[in-house]
C-alpha cells in the first residue's frame, strides 16, 4: 500500500470539514476541499484508505472511470490519493466515529472509537456501505485481550511478527501477500486455510507454492483453526482439524487472521438522520435533513441514485462545494475550474521563486 505523508500534528484542531469515510468519494472529497480553499480531515475505520475497492477488491480491474480505460482497484485509490495528497488533508487511520454532536454554535464535534472527538464547521458522510471490520474466527470465542499483542487482523508493523512462529490464516490476496511480505522477518510461516485452493492473485499464489515446496512455509489446506491455547496472557499453541476430521497442533505466538472484511452500517443507522434503504437521504446540494450535514458516494440516497464510483466523485465535488456556504456564510461562492486555478497557483509560485532569486541575487551582490 502507497505511504499516507501527514503533516498534521494536532488532529484536535478546528477544520473547515470532517469527512467521514476514506473510499473515494472521501478522498476525492478531500481534493476537493483544497480546490475550494478549505481544511478538512478524513476519519477512516480501516488501516488504509480506498474504501471497498482496497478491503473488498483491490487486484480487479475497473473499466468504468473516466479516463481510465482499465484500472486496477488498488492505483485507482493511490492515484485519488494523489490528487488528493498535493493539498495536505489530515488523516487519521484507524478510528470509527460512533457519534457526532451539532452545538449551539453551528459546528459539528465527531467522537470516533479511539475516545478521540475532532472539531469542524460542517460534516460530510462518506461512509459508503458503512464501516468495514475484520472477519473474525467465531469458533475461537472471545480473543479480543490478544489483540494487538500475539492476535492481529491486519499488518501494522512487520516487527510484530519478527523472530516469531507466525500463523496465517486465509486464502485470499492479503494472506497469500503477507505469507511471502513476512517469511524472512518471522522464524517461521505456517498458513492454514478451509478452501482446497487460493482465492488470491496467480502470481503470489505460485510463489507460496514455491516456498512451500521449497520447505520454507507450511501450508494446511482444508483445514481450520479450532481452538488455541493461552500461556501467561500470550498465544502458544494452536489446534487444527482438517476437512477430513484429522487432528493437529502446532506451536505459535503470532496468529493473523486475514479472511476478508464485513461491513457495518453501525451507529450511523441510529443517528437521527433520514434513512431509506440503509442510505442517508439528501437533497440536490447534497445535505441531508440537518443543516450543515451532508453526504455523497454509496451512502448518500435520492431517486434515480446509482452506486458507482463515479456518481460518488461527483456527489463529493457538489458536497463540498455545497458546504462552502455553511461554512462560510455570506461569502459568495465562486465556481473553481482547475485549470484556470492551477494555472494562477503555478504562475504566482513561478513569480515568488523569481522574486526570490532576485533577493538573494542583490544580497550576494551588496556582500
Ligand atoms: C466487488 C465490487 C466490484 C465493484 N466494481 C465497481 C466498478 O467496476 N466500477 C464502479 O464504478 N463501482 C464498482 N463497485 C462499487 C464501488 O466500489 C462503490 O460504488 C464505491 O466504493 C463507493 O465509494 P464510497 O467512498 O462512497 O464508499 P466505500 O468505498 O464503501 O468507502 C467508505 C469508507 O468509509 C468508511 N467508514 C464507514 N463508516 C465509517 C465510520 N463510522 N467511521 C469511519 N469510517 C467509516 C469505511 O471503512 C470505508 O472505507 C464495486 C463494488 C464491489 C463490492
Amino acid at each position: 500500500m502507497f505511504d499516507i505523508h501527514n503533516p498534521t500534528t494536532d488532529h484536535h484542531d478546528m477544520r473547515d470539514l470532517t469527512i467521514i469515510g476514506g473510499g473515494p468519494t472521501g478522498i476525492f472529497a478531500a481534493f476537493q476541499c483544497g480546490m475550494n480553499n478549505i481544511s478538512c480531515r478524513i476519519v477512516e475505520s480501516m488501516a488504509q484508505l480506498g474504501g471497498q475497492l482496497a478491503a473488498l477488491y483491490p487486484e480487479k480491474h475497473i473499466y468504468d472511470v473516466a479516463g481510465f480505460p482499465e484500472v486496477p482497484a488498488i492505483d485507482l485509490v493511490e492515484s485519488l490519493w494523489k490528487q488528493a495528497e498535493r493539498y495536505n488533508p489530515d488523516v487519521v487511520l484507524g478510528e470509527t466515529v460512533t457519534k457526532y454532536t451539532k452545538l449551539d454554535d453551528g459546528t459539528f464535534e465527531t467522537r470516533t472509537d479511539a475516545g478521540n472527538v475532532y472539531r469542524s464547521k460542517a460534516l460530510l458522510i462518506a461512509a459508503g456501505l458503512g464501516a468495514f471490520e475484520p472477519r473474525k474466527l467465531p469458533q475461537l470465542g472471545n480473543i479480543d485481550h490478544l489483540v494487538g499483542s500475539s492476535v492481529f487482523y491486519a499488518v501494522r508493523s512487520v516487527s510484530d511478527f519478527k523472530d516469531k512462529h507466525v500463523v496465517i490464516v486465509g486464502g485470499g490476496d492479503s494472506a497469500l501477500d503477507w505469507t511471502v511480505g513476512l517469511m524472512k522477518t518471522a522464524a517461521s510461516v505456517t498458513l492454514v486455510h478451509r478452501g482446497h485452493e487460493f482465492q488470491g492473485h496467480g502470481k503470489t499464489a505460485h510463489e507460496v507454492e514455491m516456498a512451500r515446496e521449497a520447505g520454507t512455509i507450511a501450508v494446511h489446506l482444508e483445514t481450520e483453526v479450532r481452538r488455541i491455547e493461552e500461556s501467561s496472557g500470550e498465544l502458544c499453541r494452536l489446534y487444527l482439524r482438517s476437512s477430513s476430521g484429522e487432528e493437529s497442533c502446532l506451536d505459535a505466538d503470532r496468529l493473523l487472521i486475514l479472511i476478508g472484511f464485513k461491513s457495518n452500517l453501525g451507529p450511523l443507522a441510529g443517528w437521527d438522520l433520514e434513512l431509506c434503504d440503509n442510505a442517508l437521504v439528501v437533497d440536490t446540494h447534497m445535505k441531508t435533513s440537518v443543516d450543515g450535514l451532508y453526504a455523497a458516494g454509496d451512502i448518500a440516497h435520492y431517486p434515480g441514485k446509482l452506486k458507482i464510483i463515479q456518481t460518488g466523485l461527483s456527489e463529493a465535488t457538489m458536497a463540498v462545494r455545497h458546504s462552502l456556504s455553511y461554512i462560510k456564510p455570506g461569502e459568495k461562492i465562486r465556481n473553481v475550474f482547475s485549470s484556470v486555478k492551477m494555472a494562477k497557483e503555478k504562475k504566482a509560485a513561478e513569480a515568488n521563486n523569481a522574486a526570490e532569486g532576485a533577493s538573494k541575487a542583490s544580497e550576494n551582490k551588496a556582500e
